[in-house]
């Protein structure tokens, strides 16, 4: 079930990765046309050595850098987008293949070189490739220098070269096949990776959550409160935290049953996580208590943003399920002091909720930040 729901995500989730991963598919490009280039460059020995002409090596080096500069322009144009597999990869491979093949075709010195650069073509190509694309490109691969290497011995009347060729091919046969097991191989990992990255994001957030709200439990406040701790000791913007406690709910508990009381600790959690912004951070702190980040908040904003929920959850109308048909909260609010700790500031706020309670509760109260 978890892994079914790890496909689904992974599935939509790629369509969104193919926009994201653009900046880093651009040079990503880059392998392949090196290897290109690697090869024009193998052929410049040819040349030197005199092995094949002037212009062979020429026309070959300008192909090339015509297929460098294409690919990169289709990249940076976001053309590639277009594509159900935006990496272009088996485009670049099966011109890069063509190439070498052709090549090996015109100038038969070069066919030495041919089977070491198909082979590492196809490396790149094991990490992107499906089997199914992987096993069409060797048969389209092999075929088409099996066909270069009858036609030239026909041309030649099928002598030892002939023989030379073929072994050289056989070879080259026998090792794709293991090329493709390790790419399927490769690609079996990949996919148990990403299912794995996805479960364990899944076990962190569901670790980070309270069951009954859904909201940030006390552990995970921790790490928030610790986080914008950290952000204002360096910047010295203030952040302000509430600790919220709804009234007499034992008395709830009591006379309508825990159920209710839950039902009650739910609405409410959803009420007050609509009401904050996107950059506060809501948890549930324990029990009936509720604990409000707001980072770059001051005291004064914060005491206005408590009493705006207070008034929401009084306007909640709990008549079904409720005798008394509403609930109040007492709210301490606190104003974190640069340095100090995460234990002083929650003993401030606790200290104002206090006072709260102490004052009748249903109100708002908070502690100076000098
Ligand atoms: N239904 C329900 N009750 C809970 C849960 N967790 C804690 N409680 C109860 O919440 C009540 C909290 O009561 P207190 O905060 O001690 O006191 P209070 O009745 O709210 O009184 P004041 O805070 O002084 O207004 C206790 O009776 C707990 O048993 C929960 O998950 N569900």
């Amino acid at each position: 079930m978890l892994l079914d729901d790890a496909r689904d995500t992974m599935r939509t989730e790629s369509i969104n990765r193919r926009k994201n991963t653009q900046p880093v598919r651009i040079p990503q490009i880059s392998p392949i046309s090196l290897i290109s280039l690697l090869y024009a460059l193998s052929l410049y020995i040819f040349y030197r050595q005199g092995f094949i002409s002037g212009q062979t090596f020429i026309s070959v080096a300008a192909v090339v850098l015509g297929f460098v500069v294409l690919f990169y322009s289709v990249f940076r144009l976001g053309l590639n987008l277009r594509f159900e597999e935006p990496s272009l990869m088996l485009p670049q491979l099966v011109t890069s293949l063509l190439i070498m093949l052709i090549v090996a075709y015109l100038e038969r010195a070069t066919q030495i070189a041919l089977v070491p650069f198909i082979l590492i073509a196809f490396s790149f190509g094991i990490f992107r490739l499906s089997t199914g694309s992987l096993i069409g490109l060797s048969f389209g691969c092999l075929s088409s220098y099996l066909a270069i290497i009858v036609l030239r011995g026909q041309a030649e009347g099928f002598v030892d070269a002939f023989r030379a060729d073929l072994v050289q091919w056989c070879v080259l046969a026998l090792t794709l096949p293991g090329m493709i097991l390790v790419g399927k191989q490769i690609q079996n990992l990949r996919q148990l990776l990403r299912a794995t990255r996805y479960q364990l994001e899944h076990y962190e957030e569901k670790s980070a959550r309270d069951e009954l709200t859904g909201l940030y439990n006390r552990r995970q406040l921790q790490t928030e409160l610790e986080q914008v701790k950290l952000q204002a000791d360096t910047s010295s913007i203030p952040f302000t935290i509430c600790l919220i406690d709804i009234d007499r709910f034992k008395e709830i508990n009591d006379n309508n049953g825990h159920l209710t009381g839950d039902t009650i600790l739910k609405e409410f959690a959803k009420t007050a996580r609509d009401s904050i912004r996107d950059t506060d951070v809501l948890g549930r702190y324990g029990g009936d208590e509720f604990l409000q980040i707001l980072p770059d908040t001051d005291l004064k904003g914060a005491v206005m943003h408590a009493e705006r929920l207070r008034v929401y959850a009084h306007f909640l109308d709990f008549q079904k399920i409720l005798a008394q048909k509403h609930i109040s909260l007492s709210i301490g609010v606190a104003q974190y002091r640069n340095g100090e700790k995460i234990t002083d500031l929650i003993a401030r706020a606790d200290a104002a909720l206090y006072q709260a309670k102490q004052l009748g509760r249903n109100r708002v109260e908070w502690v100076s930040s000098e």
